[in-house]
């Protein structure tokens, strides 16, 4: 079957990572992960993978708790570089090429960032792991990830999440929250949905990737994505 996409840019929540657990990776999400990775790259889809670090440690809470916010968000992408490792690890075990790259300097636990290194190995049918967020403080791994797949020149940024689309309110806080199957950036805007930060949404809509919001927890669901089926929420200009 002919995917959808060629080139995607998977964003996956480093909050989900954490499966039942309170804290940290738990190897069961993670290989389930990995399963769904391998399947579509199989089917020949180049895929770039950026990955939060919320289950390990996020600036904001640090800042709380009365961390210099620029320390706690060097901690969270550091944190980005763990799952990153592991989430590598993990596609090798699955049988997938893939290698970590960091935009912050740490050979040799992976190699700079650059767009040209990501797109030569995409093309060779590589995952490409981009670590480390955007590499400056006061930014999230969601606006990394748009700023990775503009540059990558990805056709879509899939945001692998925890809820299955867009809602009219966080379903999660508001049990009447209705789903959209698709929704215009503006339309964000003017109703104030915080499924991104306005960073990442704005990066996006000024540079035409769109968005397709998916749960990614359900075993199945990025190859479903991948072979067209509307299981989320497509954001578009
Ligand atoms: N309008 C909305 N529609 C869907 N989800 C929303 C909305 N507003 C807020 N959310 C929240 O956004 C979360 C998904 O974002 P994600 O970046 O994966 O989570 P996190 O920031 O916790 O890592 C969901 O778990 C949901 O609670
Ligand atoms: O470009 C970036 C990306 C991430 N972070 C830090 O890394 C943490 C973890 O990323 P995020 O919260 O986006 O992860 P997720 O919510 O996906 O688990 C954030 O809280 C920030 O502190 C940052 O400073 N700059």
């Amino acid at each position: 079957m002919m995917a959808k996409y060629k080139r995607i840019l998977l964003k996956l929540s480093g909050e989900s990572l954490m499966g039942d657990q309170q804290y940290g990776i738990d190897q069961n999400r993670l290989g389930d992960y990995a399963e769904q990775i391998a399947e579509i790259v199989k089917g020949g889809v180049q895929v770039g993978i950026v990955i939060g670090g919320g289950n390990i440690f996020r600036g904001l809470s640090g800042a709380a708790n009365g961390f210099d916010r620029v320390k706690g968000d060097q901690m969270g992408m550091l944190a980005t570089v763990i799952n990153s490792l592991a989430l590598n690890s993990a596609l090798v075990n699955a049988g997938v090429k893939s290698k970590v790259l960091t935009a912050i300097r740490m050979e040799p636990v992976g190699e700079y960032y650059s767009k040209e290194k990501a797109v030569e190995a995409l093309s060779n049918g590589e995952v490409v792991i981009i670590s480390g967020g955007t590499g400056n403080p006061y930014f999230t791994t969601d606006t990394a990830s748009a700023l990775r797949g503009i540059e990558i020149e990805a056709e879509v940024m899939l945001k692998g999440t925890r809820v299955d689309g867009i809602y009219t309110a966080d379903p999660e806080k508001d049990a009447n929250a209705t789903k959209f199957d698709t929704i215009s950036f503006d339309e964000i805007y003017n109703r104030n949905l915080r499924i991104m930060d306005l960073t990442a949404t704005t990066l996006c809509k000024e540079n035409n990737l769109p968005i397709y919001v998916f749960d990614m927890d359900q075993k199945g669901n990025l190859q479903k994505v991948m072979s067209g089926e509307d299981i989320g929420t497509l954001v578009h200009n």
